[in-house]
């Protein structure tokens, strides 16, 4: 299978392909039955429906078990909105979108703020709460005796800007909506949008030391995915002509997520061929309706354990996050280091940090200047990453003050702190495993990406031109940290010491005026170490204010300006790293005796 994937993957992502497998059903569906055009009308709308479950589950990493309250949402707006008001299709199905957009919106508040088994509970919630609403508001809904008659094809009353449409005309229409939405998918996927979305995924902490905020990221993926099933809803509504809230419940939001799964989460091609399966099946063995959740949950668990990236990870490789033209268009471009603006001071004035009765941080105070590199070190536990979260506002002191070019940073969200362009590294890197090297430094420029969401989903040129611009100065930056040949490597196949320096080097993507490096030389061996130092060299000639928090004394002896050292949370020394050597305090707190021979 897995030689096959790469042929396969070409074939699927190949537009001739595309375009010729949606003539072919164009065209095709003449010659079908009316009851097997309208399973295709179901299968595009499960497409659709399943799409947006795979933006906010498979990008975003947030689980949803109250899909068909979007679903629903689409479905009953669209058809209040044609039967009771009257209004034409063309306008009422991107209304209908655009509620289910807000109440998707309204739910990544509360959904925002909690994570796993709580987010389904809350996602469950909403579900649940939807269907109460449409069963006991029946002046609007029809409650449980439902809403017959909105306009359809298959009661001959569907008529769209004029026009009227019969079931085969409406499936080519509903053909020409699900190849936008596919295509607006891939795109979205490969933007900054779709990489920000996974990075909130894979790690918030991570996404927000490159200056992604994830509320507001999770808002945008909330509202997305709610108006994209929306749009399912409302095309379903005027599919069917009938809605009854037993189309809304709980089985439609577990069906959708169980077709989404089972396609593999992240596989637009994957969940065309999952949903098109899904749908047909019940059609074919009407004998296991009765038994549909039980004929799921097996389906489900045979895909989870047999295949945990579903049909689209078993037949295709995984899909990617740059658009090939955005690389073409950067090969054409020269390639060129961030511009050396120079730096900010940055000013830590009596920090202090506790930790219920644990002071970890006693009224530390220290300065950064541009151009300078200074070494922070001290024993274990001494406080120091304690001290760089602090700065990068992971942590709020407990007092004291952080300013960064004049601009007081204390307590600002991590987010923030990276906008206001000090970026950090961690002592474990926290880079997206699933992405490629080239993936996770484009990452690093997020925050500087100026093209709008729109221009990104229609990749426009100005969309396209952006990123190339940034994938030129990614070549700069991988040259210079040895990243060349891995850049197309994914980066959890690779070797700690190149994820400390692609962190490095994303970190350097963000056109930083000051960085704080804990411990990039961790686990690196002599050649990466020497690599490491001119990188750090490099940043400081184009001005950076550099904080360095290592260990190793032979790496710091002929790189750093000054030296901070740290011990129980006290500075007990501040000054050059010969003084250091000699130092008391230090030789007794940290050096110990070896030092103090060799000084
Ligand atoms: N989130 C936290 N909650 C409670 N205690 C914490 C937290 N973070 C750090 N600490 C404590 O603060 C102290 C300083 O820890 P910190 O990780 O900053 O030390 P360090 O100097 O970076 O050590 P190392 O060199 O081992 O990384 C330790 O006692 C640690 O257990």
């Amino acid at each position: 299978m897995t030689a096959l994937r790469a042929p396969l993957s070409r074939i699927v992502a190949n537009p001739w392909a595309q375009a010729g497998l949606a003539l072919l059903l164009l065209l095709g569906c003449y010659g079908l039955s009316s009851g097997t055009v309208q399973i295709l009308s179901f299968v595009l709308i499960g497409i659709i429906f399943a799409q947006s479950i795979n933006l906010l589950t498979g990008l975003a990493g947030q689980i949803s078990l109250g899909h068909a309250g979007f679903f629903g949402i689409g479905a009953y707006g669209a058809g209040i909105l044609a039967k009771t008001h009257g209004l034409d299709v063309a306008l009422g199905v991107p209304c209908a979108m655009l509620l289910a957009a807000a109440a998707g919106w309204l739910l990544s508040f509360p959904a925002g703020r909690v994570k796993d088994v709580y987010l389904a509970m809350m996602t469950l919630g909403f579900g649940m709460i939807f269907f109460e609403v449409v069963r006991e508001w029946s002046g609007l809904t029809g409650g449980t005796m439902g809403l017959p008659g909105v306009p359809s094809p298959t009661l001959r009353t569907l008529r769209i800007l004029g026009v009227k449409l019969d079931g085969t005309a409406y499936f080519q229409l509903l053909l020409a909506i699900t190849a936008l939405v596919l295509l607006l998918m891939r795109n979205l996927t490969q933007s900054r949008i779709g990489r920000a979305f996974f990075a909130i995924h894979t790690g918030e902490v991570g996404a927000g030391s490159i200056g992604i905020p994830p509320g507001s990221t999770k808002r945008l993926a909330y509202a997305l995915s709610g108006a994209l099933a929306g749009l399912a809803g409302g095309l379903y509504a005027h599919l069917v002509g009938y809605l009854g809230p037993e189309s809304f419940g709980l089985t439609r939001s577990i069906e959708v997520l169980v077709m989404a799964i089972v396609g593999g989460l992240g596989s637009i091609a994957g969940q065309v061929l999952s949903v098109t399966l899904f749908t047909f099946l019940p059609e074919r063995l009407q004998v296991f309706a009765e038994y549909q959740f039980i004929v799921y949950g097996l389906i489900l668990t045979f895909s989870l354990v047999v295949l945990p990236r579903g049909i689209g990870g078993l037949l295709l490789e995984p899909a990617r996050f740059i658009r090939p033209r955005a690389l073409r268009a950067a090969a054409a471009l020269p390639a060129a280091l961030p511009p050396a603006e120079g730096g900010g001071v940055l000013e830590v004035t009596g920090v202090t940090m506790r930790f219920g009765g644990l002071v970890a941080l006693n009224d530390v105070s220290l300065t950064l200047a541009p151009g300078r590199i200074t070494a922070l070190i001290g024993p274990n536990g001494s406080g120091k990453s304690t001290l760089v979260n602090v700065i990068s506002g992971l942590y709020r002191p407990s007092a004291g003050r952080v300013v960064f070019a004049g601009h007081d940073i204390t307590g600002l969200a991590d987010h923030q702190v990276a906008a206001a362009r000090v970026v950090r590294t961690f002592q474990d890197p926290r880079l997206v495993p699933h992405f490629t090297v080239r993936e996770n430094l484009l990452l690093g420029a997020h925050r500087l990406q100026r093209h709008s969401a729109l221009a990104a989903l229609l990749g426009l040129p100005a969309a396209i031109e952006d990123e190339a611009r940034h994938l030129a100065t990614i070549e700069a930056v991988m040259a210079l940290t040895n990243l060349t040949e891995v850049a197309d490597r994914v980066m959890a196949t690779l070797p700690y010491g190149t994820r400390r320096m692609a962190e490095v080097g994303r970190a350097l993507l963000a056109h930083p005026l000051a960085v704080l490096l804990d411990e990039p030389a961790a686990g690196l061996s002599e050649a990466e170490m020497e690599r490491l130092a001119q990188v750090i060299r490099d940043m400081k000639a184009m001005g950076l204010a550099i904080l360095l928090i290592e260990h190793h004394m032979d790496f710091l002896d002929d790189l750093v300006d000054d030296v901070v050292v740290l011990d129980s949370g006290r500075v007990i020394y501040r000054g050059d790293i010969a003084g250091m050597r000699c130092d008391r305090e230090v030789i007794a707190a940290y050096l110990g005796t070896e030092e103090t021979v060799d000084a």
